[in-house]
């Protein structure tokens, strides 16, 4: 026998909130959670290393890899206490104690379903299971000093039989009663009652630690199991990024910063370190593969994302105007205002000087027009997308022949056609052509409206960004009688930057040949009508 609990007793600490973590075992049913063994003890570090009290590290009968798993973590463990999960029978006890007993503070875990529903499976009578739960308890007890019991849907058990049950296990020797709400099943005024009640009527329930074990069936794991805590439980169990069976457990990140952000009115503390919250959330999603949805509280990708103008202008006069808590306190550098259609004047000029760009009242404003219109295409503008178009408005601005609308039709069955109108030194002028392919008619388009001899040496075109909306950079090299010039332009359609750059590289050529020789600045092009 060991005698390393660590003391977490209400009297102990009387605001101290123990924090239980079953991403390993309640988190792993999740169907298609599974983890290697590799990735759980990678998991276990990071619990241990944040503060987390208590591991709940697998369920060692279950399998030889989940007793690998567990006995591995326990022997790693540093200052977490390192749980095992055993069935209310001899065996899984014995099996339970063997996988966690190297660890520095091991805890067994044994549970049994004490409602009606529950007692009907092993079709015992309450009494039957009264001495079951007696003589499973006695045995974990004699083991380890450290025992957790749990009737499980217990907030579906008759409030008689559950009172005498949290009896005999306390008399039996559990220090911990976990009470579960197995399917998710109560609300807040219910689980803080249920708990106070059970601390003032069970003889001994003041001498335990009360825990707290909700699901997510109805969207209420989380004020459930801060119900609890104001009920007078001290240990909540949960899981990261809420991952668990059905709809899921509660969600560590989400107690741990309900507790520090409002402690005002739940003066309770933890012993994790916030800051670590979003990288093992990250780790969590990825070995778990069950990505974190994208508005999910604390954790998910837009809980610390402003898109909206407003919100976006509040926020950088005073991050607290639209934020409760401060992106460092989870782990992220910063709040991240994402540019879309919804941004504003302030945000974008914040974004460019980010970007290094310092624009004065007119040059925000015309690059607003841009950028709204890139933004009507396209779900998200993206930094390289703002380069993209401030590199485009800046080249414009002096550009001889520039690209007024175009429009192409194409597909199987036809050569492709292109209608192209541009401004050559102010004038507008449309031209025709089919081509083979759309970019091969824009080309020829322009070719008719500005004849040259150029000699296209490359096209290349990649993606900004991700996604069918994503900008295409197309790039064009021209080559006329040893000068080059490389135009680039971006845009969400392929044909148009493609004719924006073979037109942005003719404008440097022109640029360049007005260099060499001053008589040829006038364009000379065909008279197209
Ligand atoms: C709410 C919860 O999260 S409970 C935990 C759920 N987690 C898991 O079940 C994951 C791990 N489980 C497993 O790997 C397997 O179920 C094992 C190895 C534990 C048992 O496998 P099997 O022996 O094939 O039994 P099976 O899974 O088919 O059925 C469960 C058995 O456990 C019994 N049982 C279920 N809970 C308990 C309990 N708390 N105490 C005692 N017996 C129990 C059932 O009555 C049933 O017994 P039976 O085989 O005599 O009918
Ligand atoms: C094993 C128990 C605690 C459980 O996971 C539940 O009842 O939900
Ligand atoms: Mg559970």
């Amino acid at each position: 026998m060991t005698d390393q609990t660590k003391d977490v007793s209400p009297e102990a600490n009387k605001d101290r909130v123990v924090i239980f973590d079953t991403t390993l075992r309640d988190g792993e049913q999740s169907p298609g959670a599974t983890m290697t063994h590799e990735e759980k003890l990678e998991i276990a570090s990071l619990l241990d290393d944040m503060g987390v009290d208590i591991i709940e590290a697998g369920f060692p009968i279950a399998s030889e890899g989940d007793f690998r798993a567990v006995s591995e973590i326990a022997q790693q463990s540093k200052d977490a206490t390192i749980c095992g999960l055993a069935r209310a029978n001899l065996k899984d006890i014995d099996r339970c104690w063997e996988a966690i007993k190297h660890a520095n503070s091991p805890r067994i875990h044994t549970f049994i379903g004490t409602s009606p529903l529950h007692r009907a499976i092993p079709n015992l009578t309450q009494d039957e299971m009264a001495e079951r739960i007696h003589e499973t308890v006695t045995h974990a007890r004699n083991l380890c000093d450290n025992v957790q019991w749990s009737p499980m849907d217990a907030t579906r058990t008759e409030w008689e039989y559950l009172k005498r049950v949290v009896e005999i296990a306390i008399k039996a020797g559990a220090t911990t009663i976990n009470i579960p709400d197995t399917v998710g099943y109560t609300a807040p005024v219910e689980s803080a009652d249920l708990i106070r009640r059970l601390i003032d009527e069970v003889p001994g329930g003041d001498e335990v630690v009360f825990a707290t074990h909700c699901h997510n069936d109805l969207g209420m794991a989380t004020a459930n199991a801060l119900a609890a805590v104001a009920g007078g439980a001290r240990q909540i169990e949960c899981t990261i990024n809420g991952l668990g069976e059905r709809a899921g457990n509660t969600a560590l990140e989400e107690v741990v910063m309900a507790l520090k952000v409002r402690g005002d009115i739940m003066p309770f503390y933890t012993g994790v370190d916030s800051r670590k919250i979003m990288n093992i959330s990250r780790r969590v999603a990825t070995v778990s593969g069950f990505p974190v949805q994208y508005n999910k509280a604390i954790v998910g990708k837009n809980a610390f994302a402003h898109e909206s103008g407003i919100h976006q202008d509040g926020m950088l006069k005073n991050a607290e105007t639209f934020e409760i808590m401060r992106p460092e306190d989870v782990g992220l550098t910063e709040t991240n205002i994402v540019m879309g259609k919804h941004s504003g004047r302030a945000a974008l000029r914040s974004k460019l000087k980010d970007l290094g760009y310092d624009l004065a009242d007119n040059q925000l404003n015309d690059m607003f027009v841009r950028f709204k219109d890139l933004a009507d295409r396209k779900k998200e503008v993206y930094d390289e997308d703002l380069i993209a178009l401030m590199r485009a408005g800046e080249d414009e601005a002096s550009d001889r022949l520039v690209v007024k609308s175009l429009r192409v039709v194409c597909g199987t069955g036809g050569p492709a056609e292109a209608e192209l109108v541009m401004t050559i030194d102010g004038v507008e002028k449309t031209a025709k052509q089919s081509g083979d392919g759309p970019v091969d008619a824009t080309f020829r388009a322009v070719r008719e409206l500005h004849p040259n001899d150029a000699h296209l040496s490359l096209y290349q075109v990649h993606a900004v960004t991700e996604g069918t909306d994503a900008q295409a950079t197309v790039s064009v090299r021209l080559e006329e009688e040893g000068n080059i010039a490389t135009g680039q332009s971006a845009d969400t359609d392929t044909v148009v930057a493609s004719a924006r750059a073979y037109v942005n590289a003719l404008n440097r050529l022109l640029v360049r040949r007005g260099r060499v020789g001053e008589n040829q600045k006038e364009i000379s092009y065909k008279d197209v009508s």
